[in-house]
């Protein structure tokens, strides 16, 4: 399997080869040559199979170079895929099942995909990635020092993932007072001599931008080795691709039936899983695409223009994690949307880099978009404290801001007949402010988590890439 950048001018390169970056030499992001295909066949034979032989039936397609191939990849994904790394089910669940369903009522469920260490979902993919890293830094005898931009989740996820991993250091920039308080407990309190937090004067976006800039600074990211996490990272996206097939044979009996996913997005990492996943063969209807009020996405999937925002209009939200108005991983989807013409994509993406917006409808491309399942809805901070009330009283089940927001955007765009899958992209306790807000009381604690008085490590700093460079030399 070869990767290739949406920009189309960087050479092919092999799983391994693109592992620890990020974007392409070109600035673009990678993506198969082609995608694997599952036949019906094949799919009858994944029905029933535990999250650890999907992961490999599918990883394996995606990943064939990893040397001495088929038995490490296994290793590494039978150590990923554990009931005791996954082991914050709801009660009456079972860990086993890695992402288990909650059905709240016929044809709508949860899929349950943050019962991981940090209580997101960015734990299915950043523990896979944390084993990866380790094996390939071994093989190749090499160090890597992580780059990385967290609106909440992400920089959690990947620090726990790496934390006391041998020749591995991590950079994670944040925005300043911009996360929940248990979100900036997670990282901060981390007391880690491998483990680097900033917090950036700025949104979630700058500190993005600070991620690509030092990225496509060739000459510094090689001599500083730089590696990502953040769904730049193809291994990201395509760890996530696997709960899509494991949420569709949970809620179907056979591969005729299809279902819907909704999908609470900000950079598009996990709802593009969702569509790699149905390019793969897995029968989706509709993916749904959740915002909160950031809502370039839902403009987009409405009017066919992508206008990204600019700081002083990305406004910060009860579902933080979701404050961000330039979607990493939508270039990856409209490579797809026309026709995979990297020239188009340099073309738009030349506009949307020099901070301005594309119309799709030009060229006919925006009408091709009902072919890909696409559809979208947007929720605000009344519409999120609504859905979490009423999911209380109405199925018993507490659920967090921005599983909320794809709740809502959900009902809105369920058929009859078609089994709607809400992804629950986080775990409640992040949010309890929000909570309170919204039932009166905080959400149980039904993890081990305890936010301790633990010493604060973090730096707080401008968003100035030289700046944040120089941090960079400084600690490496
Ligand atoms: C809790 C939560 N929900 C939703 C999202 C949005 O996911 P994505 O950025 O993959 O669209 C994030 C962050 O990425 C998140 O942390
Ligand atoms: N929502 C994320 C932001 C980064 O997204 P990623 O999928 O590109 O890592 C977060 O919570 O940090």
């Amino acid at each position: 399997m070869r990767y290739i950048s949406t920009r189309g001018q960087s050479p092919a390169q092999s799983f391994t080869e693109i592992l620890l970056g990020g974007l392409a030499p070109d600035g673009g992001l990678y993506l198969p040559e082609q995608y694997p295909q599952f036949s019906q066949d094949e799919l009858n034979a994944m029905r029933g199979m535990h999250y650890r032989d999907l992961a490999f039936t599918i990883l394996s397609r995606l990943i064939d170079d990893i040397p001495a191939a088929a038995a490490d990849l296994r290793a590494i994904i039978d150590k990923t895929y554990r009931a005791d790394v996954y082991a914050y089910a709801r009660a009456g669940q079972n860990a086993e099942d890695i992402t288990p369903t909650l059905k709240l009522e016929d044809d709508l469920y949860l899929l349950s995909l943050s019962n991981g260490p940090t209580l997101a979902f960015k734990d299915m993919a950043m523990q896979l990635l944390g084993n990866l890293f380790e094996y390939m830094l071994a093989q190749k005898g090499e160090t890597i020092n992580i780059l990385g931009a967290t609106s909440g989740d992400t920089g959690s996820a990947a620090e726990y993932a790496m934390r006391g991993k041998q020749g591995v250091k991590v950079f994670m920039l944040s925005p300043y007072q911009k996360m929940s308080r248990f979100q900036t407990a997670q990282i901060v309190s981390l007391q880690d001599d491998n483990i680097y937090n900033i917090a950036v004067k700025g949104v979630f976006d700058d500190c993005q931008d600070i991620v690509k800039a030092v990225s496509n600074d060739h000459a510094f990211k090689a001599k500083n080795k730089i590696g990502a996490v953040n769904s730049i990272n193809w291994a990201r996206v395509a760890a996530q691709v696997v709960y899509y097939f494991k949420g569709y044979f949970a809620v179907t009996a056979d591969n005729a039936q299809r279902v819907s996913f909704a999908v609470p997005s900000g950079n598009f990492g996990n709802v593009c899983a969702g569509h790699i996943a149905r390019m793969m063969g897995l029968p989706i209807a509709k993916l749904v695409v959740a915002t909160n009020e950031n809502d370039v996405l839902d403009e987009f999937f409405k009017t066919g223009v992508y206008r990204p925002r600019g700081s002083a209009n990305t406004y910060h939200t009860s579902s933080p994690s979701m404050d961000i108005s330039k979607a990493s991983n939508f270039e990856r989807f409209v490579f797809d949307l026309v026709g995979r013409y990297a020239a188009k994509v340099r073309e738009l993406w030349g506009k949307v880099d020099a901070g301005g917006s594309v119309d799709l409808n030009e060229g006919g491309w925006f009408a091709k978009v009902a072919d890909y399942g696409f559809v979208s809805g947007s929720s605000n901070h009344a519409n999120g404290m609504q859905t979490i009330r009423v999911t209380h009283e109405r199925y018993g089940v507490t659920i967090d801001t921005h599983t909320a927001d794809g709740l809502k955007v959900a009902l809105e765009q369920r058929r009859a007949g078609i089994p709607m899958l809400v992804l629950e992209t986080a775990l409640p306790a992040k949010f309890e402010d929000a909570i309170v807000e919204a039932l009166g009381q905080k959400p149980n604690a039904r993890t081990a988590w305890r936010l301790g008085s633990l010493p604060q490590r973090f730096e707080v700093m401008e968003a100035d890439v030289a700046a944040i460079k120089q941090f960079i030399v400084e600690h490496v």
